[in-house]
């Protein structure tokens, strides 16, 4: 049985942005925190992080080899989508019976990602609502100017809201969490790849003709998501050009940074998705389908 998180260990998979912020927060509530990081990379043993309020320095463990872990009640999965079978591998030794995953991520597969390792009633899909900026590895900036973690109504959503609450970055449950991803992926299918593209921020959206390849892509994403069951009138397409223009000045994207350090683009689970949605559902997304060729061939290998 999982009871009250008390202090709990907890183990956070991917020690990126939102990794680190997760550790931050939970180690200065108390929780011992242990990173789960690539094998190979140098350990992390504190995490500085800093948001309006200060910076503070805690202390965590490091572990960079799934086969010498064992299991943790809870673990955080913040790893990209493309990064599923290094998650996996963390999984086949950090979950057993009783742990609850959180899985904060972008995108719609949150359960099929850690499936086999944790069933449905082990698994809390959660939307990442703040923005986190990792500084070299063991520091970052955490800016919130959303909902923070949105999680779903569920069994284990409710068993995990405890331990999320003591993060201080906001919980908001949503008795229809498949509505609540989609409007998410609407932002992340459209601002990250055209930030990514264009290597601009999300000031880019102010030209007229982004933005109204912007709303064209957005479209197909709201007619794919309602045929996914998602609840999304029309007016979801102005709401997130809305929601775009109140960025502050100067915020990107996550694709856009991996862009401009060189890593591997976070495509597949989010416009990837989104068309191979549509040709599911036998929709027309031409516009979707064409950036995302675009992007795909960004991420293969760029001119050195
Ligand atoms: N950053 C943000 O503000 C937001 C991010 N999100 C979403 O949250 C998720 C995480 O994003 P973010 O934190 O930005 O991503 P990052 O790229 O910063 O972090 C991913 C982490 O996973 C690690 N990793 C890769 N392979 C392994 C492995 N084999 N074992 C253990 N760790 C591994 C990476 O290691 P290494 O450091 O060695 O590369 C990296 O530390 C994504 O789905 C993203 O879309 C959602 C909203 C906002
Ligand atoms: C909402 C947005 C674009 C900003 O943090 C995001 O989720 C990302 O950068 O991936």
């Amino acid at each position: 049985m999982l009871g009250t998180p008390g202090r709990d260990p907890v183990a956070v998979v991917g020690p990126g942005a939102v990794g680190l912020a997760f550790a931050a927060r939970l180690a200065g509530q108390g929780h011992p925190v242990t990173l789960c990081g690539r094998s190979g990379t140098a350990p992390v043993s504190t995490v500085t992080s800093s948001d309006g309020h200060g910076t503070r320095t805690v202390e965590v463990a490091w572990r960079g080899e799934p086969a010498r872990a064992h299991p943790f009640r809870w673990v955080v999965v913040a790893t990209k989508l493309h990064q599923g079978d290094a998650a996996r591998a963390w999984l086949e030794r950090l979950a057993d019976g009783d742990t609850l995953v959180v899985v904060a991520q972008n995108g719609i597969g949150h359960r099929e990602l850690v499936a086999p390792h944790a069933t449905h009633r082990h698994v809390v899909p959660t939307l990442v609502h703040f923005n986190a900026e990792r500084h070299g590895r063991d520091r970052v900036e955490i800016r919130q100017d959303g909902p923070g973690l949105v999680i779903g109504d569920d069994a284990a959503g409710r068993r995990a809201r405890p331990l999320l609450e003591r993060t201080g970055l906001g919980v908001h449950t949503v008795a229809d969490f498949t509505t609540a991803a989609w409007r998410k992926l609407m932002v992340n299918a459209v601002a990250n790849p055209l930030t990514a593209l264009t290597c601009r921020r999300v000031e880019v959206f102010g030209d007229p003709s982004v933005r109204d390849l912007a709303a064209t892509m957005l479209a197909e994403v709201a007619a794919v998501g309602r045929a996914e069951g998602a609840r999304l009138p029309p007016e979801a397409v102005d709401d997130v050009l809305a929601w775009l223009d109140a960025r502050p000045a100067g915020a990107g994207s996550s694709m856009l940074a991996d862009r401009l350090a060189g890593r591997r683009l976070e495509y597949d689970g989010l416009l990837g998705a989104v068309v191979r949605g549509a040709r599911g559902h036998a929709l027309a997304a031409p516009v979707c389908t064409a950036v995302l060729a675009l992007i795909a061939a960004l991420d293969a290998r760029p001119v050195a």
